[in-house]
């Protein structure tokens, strides 16, 4: 690897300075984010058959960032975070970077028998989930798609990530190009099986004779995904400029912990991906991180907000907060699968990645999307705690802090579900409560549980 410092003073990345030529694609990625940008791609730098192994980046939404991206060569900088100062690496695993609306070079990278997998981050809310987990046929975009690819398989006019990802079997399958795995890389609970469901649904309403392609060819692979990635900021870009000379609009900033924990089979192959865990099984891990560290994130995201702090670090360090997050941890850690021990430790990591004060997390990036994250981040260990009787005031407190977030206090609102989370927001309190605690799972909660929340809610709001 050459020194990045060489490339040209204030210029621009490009391969030729840096060195390394693209590798060829044998994966693609849905959804271009600072997350992609921060994990899979980085773990994909730095294995040792990178230069066999490059990424086809397709973005979710604008074609932005691809247009930035291509304007440096798919390089950019990724900015490790540590307690006493930043470490760039030039970061080239992405070959080719395209718009999300690229459906034909999409399709293209399907008919390819040497493209081995799919990665995605499109966010919870990308899959097109409704409730209860499969495709929500009652998505405009989701209906749109559809019809496109029932009036013409090779159609150009897909909008959604399980659209997409079925254009692209489609192209596969009658390319004959071989077997494929399919790798989600978002805070979702068994997010292999969600993505599963919502391919198997979308093909059905398309073509039904492509189950049994799926059936032979795809596979899905579960992962659980950490690295705390918040946005890049101006600063940010002047201190890659600073260190590297460069003029990079795409640097990514992250802190030095990583994990990468994956179940499921590759049949045509992965890269060596060093430090990542390949289990039977993540669904452990991914509770750990989910509830422990995604909760404690939502809870601070809504209720410390409300007390006026703008990032995790500043929140972490208010006594009460701590208090809040430690009482929720207490509730989390009794319905864990890991070890007694693995959960101290956990804990007492994640406090220590929350103090990273260089690390500008802010809680209104957190809060958004809270009609997809509550539920899962919370619900299982409140409804374990409801089924036993009395419910401890630290597995209520995040649900209390997000209905007074829906009543306007603290980090703004943007949710994908912006109709129903502002009807709860305009609901009748008791209501509310007793609709979220549906949504976790509480069928029939007692009045006891009710008012508990509704006073929680009601300290919030004072
Ligand atoms: N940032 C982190 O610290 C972090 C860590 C672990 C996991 N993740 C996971 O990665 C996901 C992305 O996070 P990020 O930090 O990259 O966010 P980001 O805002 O930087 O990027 C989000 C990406 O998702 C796409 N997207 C958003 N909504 C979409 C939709 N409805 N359909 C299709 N594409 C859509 C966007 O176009 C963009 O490419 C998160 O939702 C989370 O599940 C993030
Ligand atoms: O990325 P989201 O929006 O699902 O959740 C916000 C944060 O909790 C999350 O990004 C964490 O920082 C991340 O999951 C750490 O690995």
């Amino acid at each position: 690897m050459s020194d990045p410092q060489s490339a040209a003073g204030g210029g621009r990345l490009s391969r030729q300075e840096h060195g390394r030529p693209a590798a060829p694609v044998r994966m693609v990625h849905l959804g271009v984010g600072n997350f992609f940008r921060a994990h899979q791609a980085w773990f994909t730098e730095r294995s040792q058959d990178s230069a066999e192994w490059g990424y086809a980046a397709f973005t979710g939404r604008s074609a932005e960032v691809a247009n930035a991206l291509a304007e440096q060569e798919g390089l950019y900088t990724l900015l490790v975070r540590e307690p006493d100062g930043d470490r760039p690496e030039v970061i080239s695993s992405l070959s080719a970077v395209h718009a999300g609306d690229d459906i034909e070079a999409l399709r293209g990278c399907f008919e390819s028998s040497e493209l081995a997998l799919v990665t995605s981050t499109v966010t919870e809310a990308g899959y097109r989930r409704a409730t209860g987990g499969g495709l929500d046929l009652q998505d405009p975009d989701v209906v749109a798609d559809i019809e496109a690819l029932r009036a013409n398989p090779e159609s150009n006019e897909v909008r959604t990530t399980p659209g997409r990802l079925v254009a692209g079997l489609l192209a596969r399958a009658s390319a004959d190009a071989g077997p494929i795995a399919l790798v989600p890389c978002d805070n979702v609970p068994d997010n292999g099986a969600m993505v599963a469901r919502v391919v198997r649904d979308l093909a059905t309403e398309v073509d039904p004779t492509l189950l049994d392609w799926i059936e032979g060819n795809v596979t899905v692979v579960t992962t659980m995904v950490d690295r705390i990635t918040p946005r890049a900021t101006d600063e940010d870009r002047e201190t890659v400029a600073d260190l590297l000379s460069v003029q990079d609009s795409q640097v990514v900033v992250t802190e030095p912990f990583s994990e990468w924990v994956l179940a499921g089979e590759f049949p045509r192959g992965r890269p060596e991906w060093p430090g990542a865990q390949f289990v039977d099984d993540v669904s452990k891990h991914e509770q750990r991180k989910l509830w422990l560290l995604n909760g404690s994130h939502s809870l601070m995201a809504y209720g410390a907000s409300i007390l006026g702090h703008e990032t995790v670090s500043s929140a972490i360090a208010d006594e009460t907060v701590r208090g809040w997050v430690e009482e929720w941890w207490d509730v989390a850690a009794r319905h864990l699968e890991v070890e007694a021990e693995d959960v101290v430790a956990y804990r007492q990591a994640l406090v220590e990645r929350f103090s990273n004060e260089r690390i500008k997390h802010l809680l209104a990036q957190i809060a958004a999307d809270g009609s997809q994250k509550v539920p899962i981040r919370f619900g299982p260990a409140l409804a374990a705690e409801a089924a036993q009787g009395e419910v401890p005031v630290g597995a209520t407190r995040p649900v209390a802090a997000w209905i007074a977030h829906l009543h306007g206090h603290g980090a703004p609102v943007t949710d994908a579900q912006q109709d129903t989370v502002s009807q709860l927001g305009q609901a009748e309190p008791a209501e509310a409560v007793r609709t979220v605690l549906g949504w976790m799972g509480i069928e029939e909660p007692a009045q006891s549980l009710i008012d508990q929340v509704l006073t929680q809610v009601g300290e919030f709001e004072s």
